[in-house]
């Protein structure tokens, strides 16, 4: 099937409803709030409920993969499903997956997210750089040829994040791109990954986003990040449950082509399972973000 670059896509989509990013994290409480029960078919219906009430008032849905995977093989048939139905509804879908490994490996994650023929294909996946960039390959390659993206963890939101991502680490030469360059300097590891996205976006302008997470008030580290010449969207994961607000976005993600998507989980889910109440609530998210004027795109648009 030929689609048009995930870049343009989300671009697009934000355009029409706004940056905000809606996590499907179906925890055991939030299913007990939606009158449903921690199963594979209480998964299936808070997701598939949440697809019906959210397509058409947000941009892009982020189902954590973990939250499904975590009741067995009918878990991952609801995820099956919550994509199919978010596809079918027009709406952008991200697989928070995480996934990373050697590269012969990786091509077979590569399949299962990205692939048309794949039950679990989603427009992008989420990918972990810990055995180097250039590790991801097969993925990017892959997002590429199908229209589909990657967003690779650069500064993630959690508290013990800095003690890796901010580590000083080797570069490579950006003309060389991941895998092939020659190494020159150092520079922190969170933005040496940045920089190997930024390469692959130079060839394929938007395949490669990176994850950088909005809790600079609690890590103290989302500002600093050059994201400048990355070229490709941008996911940034922490809003409400885990402290971050709107206003600490301004000035951390001002500088870039974007699209910046900042995502929220728990507390946006939490105004469900009433479709208007969740309406509401996303508008208002989207309304204090839109007032930041984060960057937009274009990527590729
Ligand atoms: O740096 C990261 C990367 C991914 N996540 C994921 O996003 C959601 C956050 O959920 P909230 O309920 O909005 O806190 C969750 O699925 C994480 O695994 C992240 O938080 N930080």
């Amino acid at each position: 099937m030929t689609r048009a670059p995930f870049a343009a896509r989300l671009t697009a989509a934000v355009a029409r409803h706004g940056p905000l990013c809606v996590g499907i994290d179906p925890h055991p409480g939030l299913l007990a709030r939606w009158g449903h029960e921690d199963d594979a078919a209480g998964v299936e219906r808070f997701g598939r409920d949440a697809v019906a009430a959210l397509a058409g008032h947000v941009a892009v849905i982020k189902p954590q993969v973990a939250l499904f995977e975590v009741h067995g093989s009918g878990g991952v048939r609801a995820l099956e499903r919550v994509l199919a139905d978010a596809a079918d509804a027009g709406l952008l879908t991200i697989a928070d997956a995480k996934r990373g490994d050697i590269g012969s490996t990786m091509t077979a994650y590569a399949s299962a997210w990205l692939a048309d023929t794949s039950p679990l294909a989603a427009d992008a996946v989420t990918l972990s750089p810990y055995l180097g960039v250039g590790s991801l390959t097969p993925a990017i390659d892959l997002a590429a040829a199908t229209g589909r993206g990657v967003f690779v963890l650069a500064r993630t939101s959690n508290p013990e994040a800095p003690a890796v991502q901010s580590a000083q680490a080797w570069t490579l030469d950006p003309s060389g791109g991941p895998g092939n360059g020659s190494y020159r300097g150092m520079r922190e590891v969170a933005q040496s990954v940045v920089d190997s996205c930024a390469a692959v976006n130079a060839a394929n302008p938007g395949v490669a986003g990176v994850v950088v997470g909005a809790t600079s008030g609690t890590t103290g580290r989302a500002h600093g990040l050059d994201l400048s010449r990355l070229g490709g969207p941008v996911l940034v994961p922490g809003l409400g449950a885990q402290g971050a607000t709107p206003a600490d976005l301004a000035e951390a993600f001002a500088v870039g082509s974007g699209p910046v998507i900042p995502s929220s989980s728990r507390e946006i889910l939490a105004a469900g399972p009433d479709p208007e109440a969740l309406h509401d609530a996303c508008a208002a998210l989207n309304g204090s973000l839109a007032d930041l004027g984060l960057p937009a795109g274009p990527v590729g648009a």
